[in-house]
């Protein structure tokens, strides 16, 4: 589904990425690891068109994405989540979701508008359906006339998660989504990213979340994978543990 081949980076001297490959299947969620400056950072950059590598491609579903600017890769399917979390503070969770949904038009202008043109009001019906299955799916139907800017750090990132899945992503790419996490808001995001049924990419720091998470992990260090494989099988892999202990 996602797939990165031979991407390299260069940032003047540094290679901050060496010819790093892997694929992501459809369904599956893949965690990205590696200690400080490993380049997980510019990969996740790399992947949603914010850097441009240096060699390489990036693909989904077969459709090279190299060259395709971040707006264009986000219709293509793309989602990502940032470690500062972007909602509106001034909309409701639920309205916040509503608002990610791309909204298409429903066609016949003001005139429509006024006569409650039935393809409309179908649209319409289907959007708000939409946004209670999310936010179900993310623990938040009890929040939802909650002002974003109300709600803790946690339930805020609960809330971005829902905006990033309001329109059915094909990959969703989340960085460090448990960062300022307690351990049960943690749990409770596992959980959620698990019933996804989503391709998902994520970069993290918490080891606990990651092996609880993924399918499989891909290790960076110095730029370069040194090791990728489903979660028991990194947890023993001597190189990892060498990397991780410097
Ligand atoms: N814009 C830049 N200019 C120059 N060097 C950079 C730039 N961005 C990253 N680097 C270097 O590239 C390497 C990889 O950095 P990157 O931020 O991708 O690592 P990381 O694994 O995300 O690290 P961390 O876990 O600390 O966030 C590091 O050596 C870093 O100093």
């Amino acid at each position: 589904m996602l797939s990165v081949e031979g991407v390299s980076v260069w940032f003047g001297g540094v290679k901050a990425l060496d010819e790093v490959s892997f694929e992501v299947g459809e369904g599956r969620i893949q965690g990205v690891i590696g200690p400080n400056g490993a380049g997980k950072t510019t990969l996740f950059d790399v992947v949603s068109g914010l850097c441009r590598p240096s060699e390489g491609r990036v693909s989904l579903a077969g459709r090279d994405l190299t060259r395709v600017s971040p707006v264009q890769r986000a219709r293509a399917g793309l989602r990502r989540t940032f470690q500062r979390t972007q909602v509106f503070g001034r909309l409701t969770v639920a309205d916040n979701v509503l608002a990610a949904l791309d909204w298409h038009g429903g066609g016949g202008g003001l005139a429509a508008d006024l006569a409650g043109w039935p393809g409309r009001r179908r649209l319409e019906r289907e959007r708000r359906e939409r946004v209670a299955e999310v936010l179900e799916l993310c623990g938040l139907t009890p929040l939802r006339d909650a002002y974003a800017a109300a709600l803790p750090v946690g339930q805020r990132r609960l809330v971005e998660l829902a905006r990033a899945l309001a329109d059915r992503p094909r990959v969703l790419l989340l960085d460090e989504p448990t960062s300022g996490l307690d351990a049960d808001q943690t749990v409770r995001l596992a959980a959620a990213v698990k019933a996804l049924g989503t391709t998902v990419l994520l970069v993290e720091h918490d080891m606990g979340f990651v092996m609880e998470t993924c399918d499989t992990i891909v290790v960076l260090d110095l730029g370069k994978v040194i090791a990728t494989g489903p979660p028991a099988a990194i947890r023993q892999d001597p190189v990892v543990r060498a990397a991780y202990l410097g």
